[in-house]
């Protein structure tokens, strides 16, 4: 069953939750087979209360459809526009279909494949009126960004012995790295773990003090430095804490630095030098942090941030903030670096693990 058919699946189960179950329990996320939703729908109706797992898959739903609003209308506004002006299958339609790509972010070279296969497509399924062709394009886009993720491990990699996993986040100012890591030690203080920041930024004037804040309340404990000290003394502490205190996970809050910093570049190899000779496997994970809103350029930071240092994995921060959530397809497209968590707001619960369904899903859900 293709992807398409099981997002069209999940439209007419969401409908008929909402007649019947009036949100009293809604399976968002499994994408239900067709023939056995009514088996389904008897299942789901007997589970008279939410367990605190469906509450959670509740919440997160809801992030990515509120989150997702501004990509999902643009998305929806630009297709109908096209669909409108839609007379023929020709070069015509095909042009204005790479600009509408294009328009949302998708990226050039992806915005031109997928229009050729699409040529293709179109041909061989001989697709003409326009609910065929809207139907196919929204088929491909699904296909392509399943394909894009293929074999992609977008979960978190802890460490495999009985030591804390440390997590570095790095990325230039204002993407939100502070943000993000207040967001995940409360997602994970909440899973049991024992949670411990390390405010490696002493860079900036105030992120120290940001991040007290986000342990204040996410109520978890934190090592700091003294005035102006050295990010790696911070590191050193707060890995030695770590192993002493029998932490889960240490988080490092690492200074914005331009991918073409080369002193601070290198400050962020000897972080992980620092890690490294206290605990050999790890860190478990370092990870990008990019701003959705500035598009493109989101996307010139991972290649060249990839180039200079191992990243793991990414965190699009702000995806609420902007139209142009295609830059995921773009970066996933071009960069094969797995996106691991989206962030939705600036509250702590607006952070979720990336879903590639839930994605797409929230991209096309009023169009199909
Ligand atoms: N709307 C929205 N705002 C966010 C999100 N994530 C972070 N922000 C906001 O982005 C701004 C910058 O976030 P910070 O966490 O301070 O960014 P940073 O990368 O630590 O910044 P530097 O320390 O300067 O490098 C703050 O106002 C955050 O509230 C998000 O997912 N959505």
């Amino acid at each position: 069953m293709s992807l398409f058919d099981r997002l069209r699946g999940r439209k007419k189960t969401e409908e008929r939750d909402k007649k019947s179950f009036f949100g009293k329990v809604k399976d968002s996320f499994a994408p239900l087979p067709l023939d056995d939703d009514e088996q389904t729908a008897k299942k789901i109706e007997a589970a008279s209360e939410k367990t605190p797992i469906e509450a959670d898959q509740l919440q997160e739903s809801t992030s990515y459809e509120t989150g997702l609003t501004k990509t999902r209308s643009s998305f929806s506004e630009k297709f109908q526009l096209l669909m409108a002006n839609f007379r023929a299958v020709d070069e015509n339609f095909f042009d204005e279909l790479e600009e509408t790509l294009i328009a949302a972010d998708v990226g050039f070279d992806m915005a031109l494949k997928i229009s050729d296969e699409l040529q293709d497509e179109v041909r061989l399924t001989n697709a003409k009126s326009k609910k065929e062709v809207q139907n196919t394009i929204i088929e491909k886009l699904v296909d392509v960004y399943d394909r894009a993720g293929n074999g992609e491990d977008n979960t978190m990699h802890f460490a495999q012995t009985v030591q804390p996993s440390i997590f570095l986040l790095v990325g230039v100012n204002g993407v939100g790295k502070t943000t993000t890591i207040g967001k995940m030690a409360d997602f994970y203080k909440k899973q049991g773990k024992k949670v411990l920041l390390a405010a490696a930024d002493t860079f900036r004037a105030g992120a120290t003090e940001q991040l007290v804040e986000w342990a204040k309340r996410d109520q978890v404990d934190i090592v700091t430095g003294k005035g102006s000290s050295d990010p790696a003394a911070v590191v050193f502490d707060g890995v030695k804490k770590a192993i002493d205190g029998d932490y889960d996970i240490l988080f490092v809050d690492t200074a914005g630095r331009l991918q073409n910093n080369e002193n601070l570049m290198r400050e962020l190899e000897k972080m992980k030098k620092i890690i490294t000779r206290q605990l050999p496997t790890a860190p478990q994970e370092v990870l990008l942090v990019l701003d959705a809103t500035t598009g493109q350029n989101a996307l010139q930071q991972a290649r060249l941030f990839k180039d200079s240092t191992d990243v793991t994995g990414l965190v699009l921060t702000k995806l609420d903030g902007t139209a142009k959530g295609g830059i995921v397809l773009a970066i996933r497209q071009e960069l094969h670096l797995p996106v691991k968590w989206v962030g939705l707001g600036e509250k702590v619960t607006d952070l979720a693990p990336f879903n590639a369904d839930q994605f797409v899903y929230g991209l096309f859900k009023d169009l199909i």
